[in-house]
């Protein structure tokens, strides 16, 4: 940061500056590059089946056999890692949620395709029970309480089989208490020490998450809302405190989500930790510039790069984002 005062005009004129493309390049302080992306994917049962997911146009469901070409294709595209969210019938779904931790079920099949198959692509689960709860809360609920250390036993089985199935990036984004330090204690005692964890830690409680629920069918389940552990959106010193703690539990990188409305964390989670940071564009900003875009109101492809590249401006080093293959393709092209 520097505190020198430019030049009166006309000694200063930062028009100069912008004239050619040549010039402007020279003073770009950022770049958006493929190695920035991680591709969110959703996973159904079946074999050849695709299905489209009515919240998200251009967003689809895939069985595991084409999400194993997917991720083929997105790591020759230069994308460096794909995050997987299973679709759960409700007739998976158990009071005790042991459909989480089932080796068979889909992520756990759908991360064993994908190592096999394209060994270098990252894999990045989710760890939560949402998928798999018929009240769609992440944690354990009694008598409309989320038990928080139940939840986080639940959690750590869930995360033991990801590992197992060879997954390289655990994503746990339930946000109950002292997760973070409970799995990496139970990984480094399994075995798997080298297992890297990107946590949800500053996850707000937001409305921005209603296509994803549609995608991952919880939105017909969810009772309630999760305020008792989502943070409040008007909090920014909790978000920090919360990135600390994950940190000090064994975390290797953070999250923020949602992305765009709270590009004000990211920046302050990087300068005050210096961590591997990432931003979730969620379901619901996709959906916005998706459905301006369809409208003729924005230019979507614009509108897409513009809101990648501010996550960057914002001390981001990557972001999860629906739109990963089309931006990967946008900047193999050029795009300025
Ligand atoms: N645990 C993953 C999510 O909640 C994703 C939200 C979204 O894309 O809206």
């Amino acid at each position: 940061m520097t505190n020198q005062t430019p030049p009166a005009f006309p000694l200063s004129r930062p028009r100069r500056m912008r004239r050619t493309p040549a010039l402007r390049a020279l003073a770009r302080e950022e770049r958006l590059s493929t190695d920035d992306l991680i591709w969110p994917v959703f996973l159904c049962d079946g074999e050849g089946v695709t299905q489209e997911v009515a919240s998200m146009p251009g967003v689809i469901r895939r069985s595991v056999d084409l999400t194993v070409e997917a991720a083929a294709e997105a790591h020759a595209a230069g994308i460096r890692a794909i995050c997987l969210f299973p679709y759960t019938d409700d007739s998976v779904k158990t009071p005790d949620c042991a459909e989480a931790w089932n080796p068979e079920n889909l992520t756990n099949r759908a991360i064993r395709g994908i190592k096999r198959a394209v060994p270098d692509i990252a894999v990045m689960t989710d760890i939560a029970l949402d998928p798999y709860n018929p009240d769609g809360h992440d944690g354990y609920v009694r008598d409309g309480i989320i038990l928080n250390d139940e939840s986080v036993e639940a959690l750590v089985k869930m995360a033991l089989a990801q590992a197992e199935a060879g997954a390289d990036i655990l994503g746990p984004s339930d946000m109950m208490d002292g997760r973070i330090g409970a799995m990496r204690a139970a990984l480094e005692e399994a075995g798997h020490g080298q297992v890297t964890i990107m946590s949800y830690a500053a996850k707000y409680a937001s409305a921005f998450y209603g296509p994803f629920r549609d995608a991952v069918g919880a939105s017909g389940a969810l009772k309630g809302d999760k305020k008792t552990y989502q943070l409040d959106p008007l909090n920014a010193d909790e978000a920090l405190r919360a990135v600390a703690r994950d940190i000090r539990e064994g975390a290797d990188m953070v999250m923020v989500k949602p992305g765009m409305p709270y590009l004000d964390i990211c920046r302050r989670v990087k300068d005050a930790y210096a961590v591997p940071t990432y931003a979730y564009q969620v379901s619901g900003e996709y959906a916005m510039i998706r459905a301006a875009a369809g409208n003729g109101w924005i230019d979507g492809e614009k509108a897409m790069m513009e809101s990648l590249m501010a996550f960057r401006r914002a001390g981001c080093d990557g972001v999860l984002t629906y739109f990963a293959p089309e931006a990967a393709a946008l900047i193999r092209a050029g795009w300025e």
